[in-house]
């Protein structure tokens, strides 16, 4: 399998820092006073029972959720939930894909992509549908592939982004043991070219310790920081 370096080109640290994010959903709290530090090379890893508020979380932290009360830093610099430029820094694999039924997987992945406005580059799109196993499928219509593969695409997605910082919902849904093994290969590339990650998982994804820190959102709210330098991005 030839690796792909997802975090290629200049490598900046990067740092994202939250405190005392609280989230309404449904006219109920669902989460206050939530904490994290992320810097380049870590990941978090969200747990929780059905119903904590993972994928609320990850929404509040792609800037697709507004949150109702405290503050969200991306490299020391305070940002809102609609603020472009960081979400510029920012890919997000959420339940749905996103993609078009219709349209092929590569048709979908061109399109993401200059929605994400990053180039099409034949060699790093053919290096990754290999490695995901998605060469023989990708000329299908989306609709037309299986739930694995769907997910598969949209890892490619996430992979050819070049974005720093991955915000994953439940990434590991319905991949097949070879499909989780390169997920993780994935991530521990990722973190080890400077990126971060923010992770869902009921799983237990394989990856470095030393890089991990969880926060339980089934438990009351608890500060996570693990390791975290100040980055000058
Ligand atoms: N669009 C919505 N409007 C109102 N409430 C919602 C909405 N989406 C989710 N919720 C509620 O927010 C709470 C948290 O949901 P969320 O999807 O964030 O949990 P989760 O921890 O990701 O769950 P799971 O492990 O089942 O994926 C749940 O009680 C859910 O019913």
């Amino acid at each position: 399998m030839q690796d792909f370096d997802a975090a290629a080109g200049p490598r900046l640290s990067h740092s994202l820092s939250v405190s005392g994010l609280g989230c309404i959903r449904g006219g109920r709290v669902l989460f206050r006073d939530r904490s994290l530090e992320l810097g380049s090379g870590q990941l978090l890893m969200l747990r929780g029972h059905n119903g904590a508020g993972k994928s609320s979380l990850l929404r509040c932290l792609a800037g697709l959720l507004p949150w109702r009360a405290g503050r969200l830093h991306w490299c020391g610099k305070e940002v809102r939930a609609a603020d472009a430029a960081y979400q510029g820094q920012l890919a997000y694999l959420g339940h749905q894909a996103g993609m078009s039924d219709t349209l092929t997987g590569l048709e979908n992945l061109h399109f993401s992509l200059q929605l994400m406005a990053v180039s099409w580059d034949k060699t790093a799109v053919q290096i990754v549908l290999q490695a995901l196993t998605l060469n023989d499928v990708a000329s299908r219509p989306f609709g037309r592939l299986s739930q694995g593969q769907r997910r598969r695409l949209g890892l490619a997605r996430v992979l050819l982004g070049q974005r720093p910082l991955w915000l994953l919902d439940e990434p590991d849904n319905c991949l097949d043991m070879q499909g989780e093994q390169y997920l993780g290969q994935a991530l521990e590339q990722h973190l080890a070219g400077g990126g971060m990650a923010v992770v869902a998982s009921h799983r237990n994804l394989i990856l470095p310790e030393s890089a991990m820190s969880i926060l339980d959102l089934s438990s009351p709210a608890q500060a996570t920081a693990k390791n975290v330098q100040v980055a000058v991005c």
